[in-house]
């Protein structure tokens, strides 16, 4: 078992939670520059951890929101930031709108490997509570999420989010930095909600592009026939692969076909 130790405070790691902590300052003020926070904005961190993040976003801003799910280190900030608001819950089940309360928020996370697709996917569902979120994860993550069209890191994640998110990278971290040290390195991405996304039913959207993407080789009529009329839809366009079209062609696409109903 690997133990972790700052300051007053012990932990035995816990790896499905993702500990591994970050030990460069000159990582963690990048971080917090990156995400361009400023004093009076409503900011939320998930995973504040030993506080590596917390204690550079306090420079800026002095009094936010953190969520963190071990009982230990939701502990340790409130004993060591007392001037914070201290959630000590699982991040894919707090209220964000409730936590938002009507002001967007500016969100930061050095946030667990384990769970960075659930964290993003409820960003997604979630958009309208934030203007912006700065986000550490796993190197090829965060490659997956910023892919052009026909590479091979190009697919579901990167339509998803680039659907309703300006996405950007913003450097490579390696892992060295952490504590215990991880077997990947990471990387720093931005993610902005789009103010209009010309799309009516954005769960339909979400069905449509799993189904697109459903088996790579596949054109986009063999991954479609089954479940959408496609009669709309120019033959040219049929005979390519999901992987080759752009954020917008998928817009496109989406609007001239119509799904079968399944009887
Ligand atoms: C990669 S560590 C980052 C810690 C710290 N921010 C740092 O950079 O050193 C991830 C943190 O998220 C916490 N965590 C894991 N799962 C969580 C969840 N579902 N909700 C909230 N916090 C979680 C872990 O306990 C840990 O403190």
């Amino acid at each position: 078992m690997t133990k972790v130790e700052y300051k007053h405070t012990e932990i035995a790691v816990k790896k499905q939670l993702g500990q591994n902590f970050l030990t460069d300052r000159n990582i963690t003020r990048k971080i917090v520059r990156l995400s361009g926070a400023e004093p009076e904005e409503h900011i939320l961190e998930i995973g504040p951890g030993f506080g590596a993040l917390t204690k550079e976003i306090i420079e800026i801003c002095p009094s936010f929101t953190v969520v963190e799910k071990d009982p230990k280190l939701a502990a340790f900030i409130r004993t060591e930031y007392p001037q914070l608001n201290v959630i000590e819950a699982d991040f894919l089940k707090i209220d964000l709108e409730a936590v938002a309360g009507g002001r967007k928020l500016r969100i930061l996370g050095n946030i667990p490997y384990s769970i960075t697709s659930p964290i993003l996917f409820r960003l997604l569902e979630n958009r309208h509570c934030f203007m912006h979120a700065t986000l550490m994860m796993q190197h090829e993550v965060a490659m997956r999420i910023v892919a052009v069209p026909s590479t091979k890191e190009y697919g579901i994640l990167a339509v998803q989010l680039q659907a309703f998110f300006e996405v950007s990278y913003g450097f490579k971290v390696g892992r060295k930095v952490f504590k215990p040290q991880p077997g990947v390195d990471s990387a720093v991405i931005t993610i902005t909600p789009k103010e209009q996304v010309p799309l009516s039913d954005p769960e339909g959207f979400s069905h449509f592009v799993r189904c697109a993407f459903h088996q790579r080789r596949k054109t986009l009529l063999n991954n479609l026939k089954e479940s959408y009329n496609l009669d709309a839809v120019p033959a040219e366009v049929l005979k390519l692969r999901a992987e080759a079209l752009t954020i917008e062609e998928f817009f496109i696409l989406f609007k001239e076909m119509k799904p079968k109903i399944l009887s």
